[in-house]
């Protein structure tokens, strides 16, 4: 294990009761988590299992993919999934919930056309969320006539005859569960040596308050990593002070790693300006000396794609891998933007690089998967298509336990996907998709109607499913992506587009004929500053800062 520093063994060797580790950006928080698991893996005891929770689907593949285990002697996952495997499902039986089956598009759309809600749109379904005890949250903005209680009261009894649960309450029914019931926290306790958690500083209030009931009533340890400094999840329930808070209930000791892997000197002291607390790193990126400036740039509108394409025709000339280049954005139809511009010129890959806006259900996250193994069949990829399989599996309440039966429908699903035809057009080509799914788990798959109508029409027209398999596939291309999308990655180069005034810190626009916008406030000003440093640690060797309008406040304290 000589590829960890002093403070990262320790913390992978020391503190069996539990750790919290809080650090900077690339100190090496979830190199220090995997090596901690695997080292836990060696002398696991029998019977137990560890878990490794983790914020996106994504980076739980990612995870598991860097993990030496046995099938069953881990969990990774989001804690959504943790809870509909451990929780909501063995023990919905206590409260007479029937097994826990996730609404899906076409449920909602039923539900806007019965009650004839043309004028709600899905992300304000999305906006019905409980506190703990159970109280509506009620929105900062709600503009629809009918109250907001009363569409969360139709919604819900809509949902209970249909005997469905919306995504958003998997936890606040887990926690319900577990903080009731206490023997429930102890099962699941006895089931775990240890679970870890990942950017911890996302934190939301049911996750925390879950994971203390097991901390509470067993005898699992916990390992905690994150960095306070990269909340970006406020806007989604993010807790404030978590590291704060968890040293207190779970009586651990908090860990920081000084050393820091990722990026030149320019870069780590750029991004360290942006709070003036900022503890002081020790850079041992083997990059640390290459004398690249950050570069700052003022775009007009009609120029920055231009712009940006400059910029990678020097990186390229230079010798930069595309593979490593990525351009952030603070909104998704920014990233769209660019890259329907660069596609012309360059390889690109990236949320920003497909004909629709993000979507995260299940069916694409399959899709994304068979996309990738089609252009590298490794067993990584393989292994990561039966993890989203499994998950289709369970949010479905498809009746699939046998191992056996995923990999007969694993097996099955590849050879059917890759008898599409190539050169068929989008559209025709996810109604093909739709159907081997269908046909497979023999269930209706709406998700695919989802992305069909986010789908742009126009550039639609253009796309074959080579080129989207290709796209989806995220190998060998310039990175197009918002900066949330990017959280935990890192690039050669990056160039962050749209660093603006209002945009960050974000000031909604309340009248766009004078273009007025909202007062800045405390906390919005912490958001901003927390999500352009998220993109600036991002970047390895070069970072440029792209405006095209007056600069944001933070631009002048990076340029000190
Ligand atoms: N001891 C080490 N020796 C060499 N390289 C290291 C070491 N620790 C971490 N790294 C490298 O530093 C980079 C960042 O590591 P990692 O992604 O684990 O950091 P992180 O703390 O999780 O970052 P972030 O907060 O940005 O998500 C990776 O390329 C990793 O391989």
């Amino acid at each position: 294990m000589d590829y960890l520093n002093e403070i990262q063994k320790q913390a992978v060797n020391e503190y069996n009761n539990g750790l919290i580790v809080s650090a900077s950006p690339g100190t090496g928080k979830t190199k220090t988590l995997v090596a901690r698991a695997n080292k836990k893996l060696t002398n696991l005891p029998k019977h137990k299992k560890l878990a490794l929770i983790t914020y996106t689907n994504a980076a739980a593949d990612e995870i598991a993919s860097r993990l030496d285990y046995k099938e069953n002697d881990v969990f990774v996952g989001t804690i959504h999934r943790f809870c509909l495997e451990y929780i909501l499902r063995p023990f919905s039986w206590i409260y007479k919930w029937d097994k826990p089956k996730i609404a899906s598009y076409s449920d909602f759309k039923e539900f806007l056309e019965i009650n004839k809600l043309s004028t709600i749109q899905l992300e304000d379904l999305n906006k019905i969320k409980k506190n703990l005890d159970g109280s509506l949250i009620i929105p900062t903005e709600w503009l629809h006539k009918i109250p907001f209680e009363e569409l969360s009261r139709i919604y819900y009894d809509f949902l209970k005859e249909r005997k469905l649960i919306d995504f958003n309450e998997i936890l606040f029914r887990s926690y319900i569960i577990i903080s009731k019931n206490l023997f429930t926290a102890k099962s699941v306790s006895n089931i775990f040596m240890e679970i870890s958690v990942d950017e911890f500083q996302d934190t939301n209030i049911f996750q925390y308050e879950i994971l203390k009931k097991i901390k509470n009533n067993g005898k699992t340890s916990f390992f905690i990593v994150g960095d306070e400094k990269q909340k970006i999840y406020s806007f989604a329930g993010a807790l404030n002070e978590t590291f704060t808070i968890a040293k207190k209930d779970f009586g651990y000791e908090i860990l920081d790693l000084n050393y820091t892997y990722r990026s030149t000197e320019k870069i780590v002291t750029g991004y360290s300006k942006l709070f003036s607390d900022h503890p002081i790193l020790i850079n041992s990126s083997k990059y640390k000396d290459i004398p690249f400036d950050i570069r700052f740039h003022q775009t007009k509108k009609d120029d920055n794609n231009l712009y940006i394409k400059q910029i990678i025709d020097s990186l390229i000339k230079a010798k930069a891998q595309v593979g490593n280049i990525a351009i952030l954005t603070t909104s998704w139809f920014d990233a769209y933007n660019i890259g329907s511009y660069l596609r012309e010129y360059f390889n690109i890959i990236g949320l920003g690089a497909l004909p629709h806006s993000n979507i995260s259900n299940t069916v694409f996250a399959i899709l994304k998967t068979l996309s990738r193994y089609s252009v590298d069949s490794s067993i990584r990829n393989l292994k990561i298509i039966k993890r989203n399989i499994e998950l289709l599996i369970l949010e479905k309440n498809i009746d699939f336990n046998d191992v056996k039966e995923i990999v007969f429908a694993t097996n099955k699903l590849i050879s059917q996907f890759q008898k599409i035809n190539i050169n068929t057009g989008l559209k025709e080509s996810l109604l093909q998709y739709q159907n081997i799914i269908s046909l497979i788990f023999k269930i209706d798959v709406p998700e695919v109607d989802e992305i069909l109508t986010i789908v742009n029409d126009d550039e639609a027209s253009n796309w074959n499913f080579k080129k989207y398999i290709e796209t989806l596939s995220g190998i060998n291309g310039i990175t197009i992506n918002t900066i949330h999308q990017a959280k935990g990655l890192e690039y050669d180069f990056v160039i962050l587009n749209g660093i603006n005034e209002n945009r960050i810190p974000y000031q909604r626009c309340v009248d766009h004929i004078k273009y007025i916008y909202e007062e800045l406030t405390d906390d919005s000003i912490q958001n901003g500053r927390t999500l352009l440093y998220v993109g600036m640690s991002r970047a390895k060797i070069g970072l440029f800062i792209l405006h095209n309008w007056k600069p944001s406040m933070f631009i002048n304290q990076i340029k000190l």
